[in-house]
């Protein structure tokens, strides 16, 4: 991981702008941290009607899927479109856009792609659930995020005395239930199947089936904030553009970072206008805030 000063990817715009060049754009992007700003409790965190728009308008001149370690159902009923391809559970379920954008002659996103890993571990990640529910039941402020190939275990809400019954109970439930591997993320510990499949495997295999299925060779541009986002820079490098998003310099396998949610907006107008320069851009009237502390 590198701690080397990163370039900001607004201002080396021009330079990914010489690394697109001609080439078709593939557009990775994580959902928390990167599209919405961080949230107290993850039902808070909604997509902003002008980043929403901005990936409708992508979605008509690349191919755009969102990557997150959420539930695929849940992210793709916040971001609430369906010319978009989603992978959830840390890259563990895959789903190609439903439909082509309209009047953008093209097909629809990694089209056709369906992919679930981890599906054995079902009995064994429902029963790691209850185990988490009843142990963390009465902690206040723990929460319990249930994803079909994994489970989340947040503490953001939780006090700090709190935190090592947190770690007490985590540490139970991976011995008691071996085959599972666990990723800390923001104020959450992902416990996920110990399997060889994360993030960076997720792109690897949309770029290997979805756009070259076509013939095509697309530069990946890949943004995101956490822990998860890592596998994907590193896999993706050093062809694709990684970038993470962060308030303050801290270790990143990413090439370029971009401050907060509201930079991410910018650099998503600035590649619409490269990707399209003579379509108008979408309003410019409502800009998330950035990200809270993380
Ligand atoms: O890969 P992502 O899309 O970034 O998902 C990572 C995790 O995001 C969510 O949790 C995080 O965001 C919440 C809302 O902003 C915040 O309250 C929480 O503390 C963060 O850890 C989501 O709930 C998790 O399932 C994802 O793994």
């Amino acid at each position: 991981m590198s701690m080397n000063p990163r370039k900001s990817a607004v201002q080396a715009i021009d330079e990914i702008f010489e690394r697109i060049g001609s080439r078709e754009v593939a557009l990775f992007v994580d959902y928390d941290g990167t599209l919405t700003p961080i949230a107290p409790k993850p039902h808070l965190a909604e997509l902003g009607d002008a980043m929403r728009q901005r990936l409708r308008a992508l979605a008509g001149v690349c191919d755009v899927a969102v990557v997150s370690g959420r539930a695929l159902a849940d992210v793709r009923a916040r971001v609430g479109l369906d010319t978009v391809a989603y992978a959830g559970s840390h890259g563990l379920e895959i789903t190609g856009a439903s439909r082509a954008p309209s009047g953008a002659h093209r097909p629809a996103a990694f089209e056709g792609l369906s992919l679930e890993k981890g599906r054995d571990f079902m009995p064994t990640i429902a029963r790691v659930e209850s185990e988490l529910r009843l142990r963390t039941g009465r902690i206040e402020g723990a929460l319990v995020e249930r994803k079909p190939f994994g489970v989340g275990l947040h503490f953001r809400q939780v006090a700090d005395q709190d935190l090592p019954t947190i770690s007490k109970h985590l540490d139970w439930v991976l011995r008691e239930f071996p085959g599972f591997r666990v990723t800390a993320g923001k104020k959450i510990y992902d416990i996920r199947p110990d399997i060889d499949w994360d993030k960076g495997s997720a792109v690897r295999w949309i770029l290997t089936y979805g756009p070259n299925s076509r013939g095509q060779d697309p530069l990946a541009i890949y943004i995101g904030d956490d822990t998860t986002d890592e596998d994907a820079f590193r896999a993706l490098r050093p062809d694709g553009v990684t970038i993470v998003v962060q308030a303050t310099p801290s270790p990143s396998a990413a090439e370029y970072c971009l401050r907060d949610t509201g930079q991410v907006q910018d650099f998503l107008d600035a590649l619409f206008v490269k990707l399209s320069p003579s379509v108008p851009l979408p309003d410019h009237s409502s800009r998330p805030s950035p990200s809270a502390s993380l």
